[in-house]
């Protein structure tokens, strides 16, 4: 808990603070940042959970509002010492129109970066994603890179496009002068795939598993690497970073930093096994009864039912051409540029954070049954 002596004076803005990432940053503030005077919870959708958080010495303000909506961000923002703008529409699957994410990830962006202008607030830390940088369409191997290894960043999907975006006018921003006549400074940080305690995807790959009694099926060569990272270490570095823009803004302001930890490099499939394998479900290897033409064929097949059941209900599965495509690149990141710019090292070990996510699929386990 913070200390004591701490001068409790700064505010937090957190947008996204319900999902799956902003829920452990807002808890992860309470817990590790004892400047807290107040911290501000905007977000769509609520969760009655943010009640519990409202005994404590900090005052929780809970604000359910819309990023695309700049009059709800600028009375959000306003007041708030540091911005942490971790709401977007995080959608592969097809849920939502190309428009509709545009809309949210980038021009709710540009509203929290307008609000920081117009209201004063001169720090913003933004939560971009490895997908800035790919794979690529392409199918180009990025392996163990940094933020400094070049790729051909090559984006059609609506969902990278628009990170992309948005991750460029945040950068940009960096030194624009707010209200008030101090600098603006911004950083983006982009996680690899996170996983833990409330990971919807994990919960969809566990529901199927149960669904095929027990299995799932394996559709990626074990071969290929995707980087993911413990969300507990990636709501730990937005908390460090916020608190070190002040003093390093020279350094750090206008920065991107890959977000890892020391999750072992493995395929997607693999991976998600140390966590559903504990729980009961089993990897079937099929690699010689689905070639990868048959999966893209069966890919393909996907996304036209999606299209044609449009009008009648929302289809959309984990098995898309983009999902695949994605899935079978090899994608890891090894770097200490975060580590040398604010000293950001891992809160929780691999084994730490493999034991917390399999707690939780246990508990869904409890609640499936
Ligand atoms: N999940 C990952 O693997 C991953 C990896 C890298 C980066 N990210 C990024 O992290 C951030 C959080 O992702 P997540 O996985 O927690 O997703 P999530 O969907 O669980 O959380 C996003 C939150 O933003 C809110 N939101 C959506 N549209 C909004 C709007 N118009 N106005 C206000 N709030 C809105 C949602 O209600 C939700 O609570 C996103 O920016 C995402 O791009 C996620
Ligand atoms: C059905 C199989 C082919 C199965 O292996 C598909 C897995 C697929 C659903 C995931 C594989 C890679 C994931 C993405 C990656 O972890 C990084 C992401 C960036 C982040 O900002 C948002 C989530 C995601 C796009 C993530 C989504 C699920 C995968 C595509």
């Amino acid at each position: 808990m913070a200390e004591s002596t701490e001068v409790r004076n700064l505010v937090y803005l957190v947008t996204g603070g319900c999902g799956f990432l902003g829920e452990h940053v807002v808890r992860m503030l309470l817990q590790r940042e004892p400047r807290l005077s107040e911290l501000r919870v905007f977000d769509l959708h609520l969760g009655p959970w943010l009640e519990e958080l409202k005994t404590g010495p900090v005052q929780v303000t809970a604000i359910q509002g819309d990023v695309t909506q700049a009059h709800e961000v600028a009375a959000a923002v306003a007041g708030a010492h540091v911005v942490i703008h971790a709401a977007g529409l995080v959608d592969v699957f097809g849920r939502a129109s190309p428009e509709t994410i545009h809309k949210v990830n980038v021009q709710g962006t540009k509203n929290v970066i307008e609000a920081c202008v117009q209201t004063g607030t001169r720090f913003l830390v933004y939560t971009s994603s490895m997908e800035v940088v790919g794979p690529n369409i392409k199918g180009h191997p990025f392996y163990r890179g940094n933020e400094d290894t070049p790729y051909e960043a090559v984006h059609k999907h609506p969902y990278p496009c628009s990170k992309a975006q948005a991750e460029r006018l945040v950068l940009e921003a960096n030194g624009r002068e707010v209200r008030g006549g101090l600098p603006l400074v911004t950083c983006a940080l982009r996680p690899t795939g996170i996983y833990g305690e409330g990971h919807q995807i994990m919960r969809d790959f566990y529901h199927q598993g149960l669904r095929l009694g027990g299995r799932l099926f394996r559709a990626i060569p074990a071969s290929v690497e995707h980087g993911r990272v413990y969300v507990g270490n990636v709501a730990w570095m937005h908390v460090l970073v916020a608190r070190e823009l002040e003093q390093r803004a020279a350094l750090v302001g206008g920065q991107v930093y890959f977000c890892y930890d020391k999750s072992p490099y493995k395929s997607y499939e693999d991976f998600n096994m140390e966590f559903l394998g504990p729980c009961g479900l089993r990897l079937v290897e099929t690699r010689l009864l689905a070639p990868y033409w048959l999966l893209m064929l069966l890919a393909t097949l996907n996304a036209l039912l999606q299209w044609l059941l449009r009008p009648l209900l929302l289809y959309a599965p984990l098995l898309n051409p983009y999902t695949l495509a994605v899935a079978n690149t090899t994608f890891t990141v090894s770097t200490d540029k975060a580590q040398r710019h604010f000293g950001y090292e891992p809160l929780f070990s691999w084994e730490d954070s493999r034991t917390r996510t399999i707690r939780w699929v246990q508990a869904m386990e409890g609640s499936a049954q």
